[in-house]
């Protein structure tokens, strides 16, 4: 992409971020204003009493409303700059709290699968790091570029009437700056670029070191990966380097013209005031002022570099932005049991169904089925064949990209899908760091300890959670490590039985559990089948063996295969055919 595109792009971006804050940046530019007015009125009024007291002999007393007038702009104009910085940081901090928050509603519409085409570390540094490059662009950068404009700009208005040569100075010298900043603005830009791009991949490995760490250390390549974070960070810490070489070359350059402007301007008026051709009082004002004439533009130079980090991470911003929403948009992400009274999902139907990641590469392609009520359905495939993916159709993870996937309520009709109280077992269960309890929580907030004793006896799961020390005030550790794999897949499933969902989805659910366990589990699962839809994705027999209707998934189509004592001529969830 040329950079121009991306410059255009960035400046619509920041249109768009400044109007969530307009209110605190209009605010914070306006006290800005009122604050270089009080600052040129304070340095008139002082010239004036100077000259007045030391050269025209009057008495302060005499100067006294002038005094006042003095004590007023002070106060006016350190009061106005304190509530321009404090409006500045209430519009950063406005700006990063509506990006992250847009930024997590995204991705949460992406969902899993279009989220994991990013690496995590990247999402990670993007949400936390990226986002909050915003804040001092907003809280610093917009307010000193106005006030870059503004005070310079009522200084030589003041000059221009005070005295010719000065004016002429300032005006050639002061453009300079902003010209000094356009110049080593694009090179910045590029280092800014390349330190997000180290800052990210940096942020990635140590995220895949960290949850590989067991892998690393038996393949003997802890010490490879530490160096390979080592080389990263050095390489981070050379961009991050280069950047501040850039913003240090930049505000001595800047402080060079404005001391050599500064120094211009005294030489001139002092060299006529000897002469006698000027008078003390213009020479006072114009020397007070020229150092605040550059002073703006010193601030605009220092905060300069907030703007390249923001354009940086508003690119960053922007891939996130661009994942697709391929998660359907559940409104009603809290439905638990008697949430959707009235609708009683009757069954889910697949038409014509096709499913891909990309486009041309097709995973499955004109699947027609049905997963009924009190039926257990199992889908069974080679590795790859495409199990997972019509799981994830089926949860509105991944859109079909043929056909349609629809939801039958008890009359047959159409029901909404956010109607559905669905809950999923996935192939690698996710717990966080907290209690049991906690993680069991996550599947119905306030739950009873009555209710998730009931959940997990039906997933085999009550009784190793009441040997744990602490029993459902247990500790799991990080992602469950202080659990076995089984064990994590039971409280998984207790989890999802928590909500009494209408629909259950499980991908391998007695993948890594012992034939004693699994057989357990397969049980478990079949007790819950009664008055819900149950599908399995599988290769384990004792599951097929369970199943009221099996699927089999090859070459991107599914095939339903006979089962004897097919649940359509049985009553729902009766069937006893789990091996002992
Ligand atoms: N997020 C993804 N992006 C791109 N391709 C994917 C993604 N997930 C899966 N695939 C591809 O889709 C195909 C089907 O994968 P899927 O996970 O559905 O198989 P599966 O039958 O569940 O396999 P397994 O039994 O090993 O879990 C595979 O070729 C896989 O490489």
């Amino acid at each position: 992409m040329s950079s121009a595109s991306n410059t255009g792009k960035g400046r619509g971006q920041v249109a768009a971020l400044a109007r969530t804050a307009r209110g605190w940046l209009v605010a914070s530019v306006g006290c800005g204003a009122v604050s270089a007015a009080c600052l040129v009125g304070q340095f008139v009024v002082l010239a004036h009493v100077v000259d007045d007291t030391v050269f025209r002999g009057q008495s302060l007393w005499a100067e006294r409303g002038l005094l006042v007038l003095f004590g007023a702009c002070l106060l006016g104009c350190i009061g106005a700059r304190f509530a321009s910085d404090m409006a500045g940081t209430e519009a950063g901090l406005q700006v990063v709290a509506s990006v992250r928050n847009a930024l997590l509603r995204h991705l949460a519409k992406a969902g899993p699968v279009a989220c994991v085409r990013l690496p995590a570390g990247q999402v990670l540094s993007v949400v936390d790091e990226g986002v909050e490059a915003l804040e001092p662009f907003f809280a610093r950068y917009v307010p000193s570029a106005a006030m870059m404009v503004m005070l310079p700009l009522l200084i030589l208005a003041v000059v221009c009437g005070v005295d010719g040569w000065s004016f002429v100075i300032l005006a050639c010298t002061g453009p300079l700056v902003p010209m000094c900043m356009v110049f080593v603005g694009y090179s910045a830009q590029k280092a800014m670029d390349r330190q997000w791009g180290y800052l990210s991949t940096l942020a990635g490995s140590f995220l895949d070191a960290l949850r590989g760490l067991k892998t690393l250390r038996v393949f003997g390549r802890t010490a490879g990966s530490l160096e390979r974070i080592g080389v990263l960070g050095d390489a981070h810490r050379r961009a991050t380097l280069s950047v501040m070489k850039i913003a240090f070359l930049t505000s001595a350059s800047l402080e060079f013209f404005a001391s050599l402007s500064i120094a211009l301007v005294a030489v001139v008026f002092g060299s006529r005031l000897l002469a006698g051709t000027a008078e003390f009082r213009s020479a006072f004002l114009v020397l007070l002022l020229a150092p605040e004439y550059f002073a703006p533009l010193r601030n605009f130079s220092a905060s300069y570099h907030a703007r390249q980090n923001a354009m940086a991470a508003l690119e960053q911003i922007a891939k996130l932005q661009a994942l697709p929403e391929l998660a359907i948009a559940l409104d009603a992400e809290e439905v638990t049991a008697g949430d959707h009274a009235g609708t009683v999902v009757e069954s889910l139907r697949c038409e014509h169904v096709g499913a891909e990641y990309e486009a041309s590469a097709t995973v499955l392609h004109d699947v027609n089925c049905t997963f009924r009520r009190g039926q257990f359905s199992v889908l069974s495939g080679e590795s790859g064949a495409g199990k997972s993916t019509l799981l994830s159709v089926i949860l509105g993870l991944l859109p079909p990209s043929a056909g349609r996937f629809c939801v039958l309520d008890a009359h047959d009709l159409p029901a909404l899908r956010s109607d559905v109280c669905m809950a999923y077992v996935p192939q690698r269960p996710q717990l966080v760091y907290g209690t049991v309890a906690d993680n069991l929580r996550m599947g119905l907030p306030h739950a009873s300890l009555e209710a998730m004793r009931e959940a997990a006896h039906m997933a085999d799961a009550l009784e190793f959670i009441e040997s744990l020390p602490e029993g459902f005030s247990t500790v799991v550790g990080e992602r469950g490590s202080r659990l076995s794999k089984g064990q994590v897949r039971r409280l998984a499933l207790a989890r999802a039985l928590l909500r009494k969902p209408d629909v259950l989805v499980l991908d391998e659910p007695t993948a890594d559990l012992d034939p004693a366990s699994a057989r357990r589990i397969a049980s478990a699962i079949r007790q819950c089948v009664a008055g819900r839809i149950v599908i399995a994705a599988t290769h384990k027999a004792e599951l097929v063996a369970c199943a009221d209707q099996v699927l089999d998934i090859a070459d991107g189509q599914v095939m339903v295969r006979a089962v004897p004592g097919d649940s359509l001529a049985q009553p729902a969830g009766e069937k006893e055919v789990c091996p002992a």
